[in-house]
């Protein structure tokens, strides 16, 4: 069964936020959530794991509904990775990891070897193993950012939630985790939804987008349908160009960024 999102709408102190956000995503398929500074993306996602409650329509999750089912049961179902890692785990990476057993513990209350085994599977599976010992506080931003994702993809294989993944990575890391995210996901069945603030990105791994502006979704579909020059210069309020490369990949440019780099025959021309 999907992750649906059904007529969701959303409000702080009164303020709407979200409205009418409708959509799915099916097992193993990546969604990017795409959308200006503001235009409401974390918001969603508190609103799909339960985090924040949505003044109106709702959220079910292999057919569980997000917004009545108990705390334990939630987490058990989806896991977010949150955007900001403040340091509040002076703790061995692994431990970090293994805290997403914790809906799944019995009475003792108290992770089994297994868990920790299972903890270290999944740093292996993200090449991150040498991180295990580390203290998660002493740790870079990136690291920090796998070592999360590693305790959400323990915590369950139902739902995974992303909020900007590629904020802490480098150039090569951003492609290679994703790359290695859609892989696995696709393997396990999970359902990721993930915000992204690189059409770029989106457009190379995920199987959906949602276009956000101001709360309201303005198209959404497969990459290649819906994200068109006019769209994205619509959902970023700028002037964008689609650059085609000669293998018949897509890139978007914002128009000015095009002018400065190759704009008034200055292409190739190192001359102030
Ligand atoms: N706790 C809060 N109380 C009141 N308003 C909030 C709160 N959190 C966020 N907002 C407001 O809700 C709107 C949407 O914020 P949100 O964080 O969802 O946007 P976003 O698309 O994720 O932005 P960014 O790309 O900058 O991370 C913004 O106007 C923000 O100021």
């Amino acid at each position: 069964m999907s992750l649906i999102c059904e007529s969701l709408g959303f409000a702080y102190n009164g303020r709407p936020i979200l409205a009418d956000i409708s959509f799915r995503v099916e097992r193993g398929e990546l969604c990017a959530v795409l959308g200006r500074n503001g235009s409401g993306k974390s918001t969603l996602l508190a609103c799909l794991c339960g985090l924040e409650r949505p003044r109106s329509g709702r959220v079910t999750i292999n057919g569980l509904d997000i917004t009545r089912a108990d705390r334990a049961s939630v987490a058990r179902t989806v896991s977010l990775v949150p955007q900001e890692h403040v340091d509040i785990f002076p703790f061995p990476v692994l431990d970090v990891v293994v805290m997403g057993r914790t809906a799944h513990l019995g009475l003792s209350g108290r992770p089994t070897p297994e868990d920790y085994e299972a903890a270290m599977d999944v740093l292996r599976t993200l090449n991150a193993a040498h991180l295990a010992t580390r203290n998660f506080n002493r740790i870079s931003g990136g690291e920090r950012q796998t070592a999360l994702l590693a305790r959400a993809l323990l915590q369950t294989r139902e739902a995974l939630l992303m909020d900007e993944p590629t904020n802490h990575l480098d150039f090569n890391n951003q492609h290679t985790l994703l790359a290695r995210i859609r892989e696995l996901c696709r393997q396990r069945g999970t359902r990721v939804v993930a915000t992204l603030h690189d059409p770029n990105v989106a457009r190379l791994f995920a199987d959906h987008v949602i276009m956000l502006r101001d709360g309201h979704i303005i198209a959404q579909g497969p990459p290649s349908e819906v994200m068109t020059e006019d769209s994205v210069s619509r959902l970023y309020e700028t002037p964008t160009r689609r650059i085609t490369t000669a293998e018949g990949m897509e890139l978007f440019l914002p128009e000015m960024a095009w002018e400065a780099a190759v704009g008034n025959g200055t292409r190739g021309n190192n001359a102030p």
